[in-house]
């Protein structure tokens, strides 16, 4: 009674049919225009609310957070998962202790002696080599910072990082890309919504494959840190986890093994396709925008002038500079929908009933380019994130990271990452969109997690 008004579904599809399962966000904001900003939709038989805008979503999963705080079940990526690690846990003490864990871990020295900036900078350092050697030309920058947002991982997770053309790294990442092209795409939804298909041998069977193989790989890893950790000198977030869990052998603790593989697992899937997909549409935007670049590049020669490099701490020298990685954020929108939610309880929202166990849909895009929220909601403009003063500031419809005790836990994480890369690469090399490509093209491919088309980047060294 009093649920959330929304289109009529059909029996077995539920809504499945009325929206276009290769792109839904133009029929979401139909039928938000239609129902309101909080309407109904049917997964199947499944009831599932989609909020949109800033305040139906600030009064959801920050107001009425606990509420709001629970992961579905019975879903692709929960079967896969098994509701472990955290991004797909329940809410409750194993997602809260393994939640607190991965914050503390992940901050600059949760890590031992090699801090996270120094991991960053390393790979930067191969990156800029890279692209050196291709001064005067174009490249395809996609399978780059593929590589490298997937060898950060790899150094913050197993303590290594390897060559690009390592066929360990290459490994990881093709059986990833595999498992994320499947629940990027339709069949993640046919499995959600027609269960009688689940037990035929269909591609989404490949999701569970590939994680199997993943879990292999992390336990051997684990073995081996076994043989050669010093206990209380961790190198990673494995050795981390291992100390974790001797401190609490008390019988209580959420830490096992398994649920390492899920953890290690989840961040390499979390952090990998969102920062490189972030660092793509940066550089789509910044070749497109010689104007945006050449400010940032005067604003990075002003602060950094002769320094080896940047560091972290550099950001609050550097307004513009913030304000564009800010708003290339907002533009690329990189997790639409964000991460699906769940009801922990019988609740309410904006007048409406909303029962235990319901499916809660956040469409991030609504509130990124909402235009009662931002100056220049539908065009790629630094001035979103600036005052009249120049300095950055950040409205609060900046939610590409959520927001509430499910936000993404690896925001700072990605925060350096996006600084250390845009700041390094703009101050040795000007980004040019090249002549032969025709006109660029800013719609991304649609996915859980977007990118940009395909594209070429030239490349000048600067000689700062
Ligand atoms: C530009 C980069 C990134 C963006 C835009 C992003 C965005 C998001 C979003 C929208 C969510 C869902 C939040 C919710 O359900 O309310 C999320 C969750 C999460 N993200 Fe990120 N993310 C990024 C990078 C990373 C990185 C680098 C890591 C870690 C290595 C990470 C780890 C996680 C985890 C573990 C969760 C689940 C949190 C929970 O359920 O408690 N993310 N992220």
């Amino acid at each position: 009674k009093n649920f959330p008004p929304g289109p009529q579904p059909i029996p077995i599809f539920g809504n499945l049919l009325q929206l276009n399962l290769r792109n839904p966000i133009k029929d979401l904001e139909k039928l938000s225009e239609r129902y309101g900003k909080v309407f109904s939709i049917y997964f199947g038989a499944r009831p599932a609310v989609v909020l949109n805008g800033l305040q139906a979503m600030k009064e959801a999963i920050v107001t009425q957070a606990v509420d709001f705080a629970g992961r579905p079940s019975g879903l692709l990526v929960s079967h896969a998962t098994e509701k472990r690690g955290v991004i797909f846990a329940d809410y409750g003490p194993s997602w809260r202790e393994h939640r607190r864990f991965a914050l503390m871990t992940l901050r600059n020295f949760g890590l031992g002696k090699k801090s996270m900036e120094d991991r960053i900078l390393e790979e930067i350092s191969y990156v800029t080599t890279l692209l050196e050697r291709s001064d005067g030309k174009s490249v395809d920058p996609q399978s780059m910072f593929h590589k490298a947002a997937s060898n950060i991982i790899c150094s913050i997770v197993f303590g290594t990082r390897y060559d690009h053309n390592d066929e360990f790294l290459l490994h990881i990442i093709n059986t990833f890309r595999e498992i994320t092209k499947m629940i990027n795409g339709p069949w993640a939804m046919i499995y959600d919504t027609l269960r009688f298909l689940r037990i035929f041998p269909l591609p989404f069977m490949k999701v569970f494959q590939n994680v199997e193989l993943m879990k292999t790989i992390v336990s051997d890893q684990t073995t081996q840190h076994k043989k050669t950790r010093v206990p209380g000198e961790p190198r990673d977030c494995i050795d981390c986890y291992l100390d974790e869990m001797e401190k609490r052998e008390d019988g209580f603790s959420s830490f096992d093994e398994s649920q390492l593989t899920y953890f290690a697992l989840e961040l390499h899937i979390a952090g990998t396709d969102t920062t490189s997909n972030t660092l793509l549409t940066a550089f789509l935007y910044l070749s497109t925008h010689p104007d945006i670049q050449a400010r940032c590049q005067q604003e990075i020669d002003a602060v950094l002038g002769d320094r080896a490099h940047a560091s972290f701490e550099d950001r609050h020298k550097m307004p513009y500079v913030q304000a564009m990685i800010h708003e290339v954020q907002r533009m690329a929108n990189i997790i639409p929908l964000s991460v699906f939610h769940r009801t922990t309880k019988d609740t309410q929202l904006m007048g409406y009933n909303i029962p235990k166990d319901t499916i809660i849909i956040q469409n991030l895009t609504s509130v990124l380019y909402e235009e009662s929220q931002w100056k220049f909601p539908h065009d790629f403009n630094p001035s979103n994130f600036l005052n009249e003063q120049g300095e950055f500031v950040k409205p609060e419809a900046f939610m590409p990271f959520s927001a509430g005790p499910r936000m993404c836990l690896g925001e700072g994480l990605a925060r350096m990452e996006l600084f250390l890369f845009l700041v390094t690469l703009l101050r040795c090399f000007q980004f040019v969109w090249p002549e032969d490509a025709g006109l660029p093209d800013y719609a991304p491919v649609w996915g859980a997690v977007q990118t940009p088309k395909p594209y070429k980047l030239g490349i000048r060294q600067r000689g700062f």
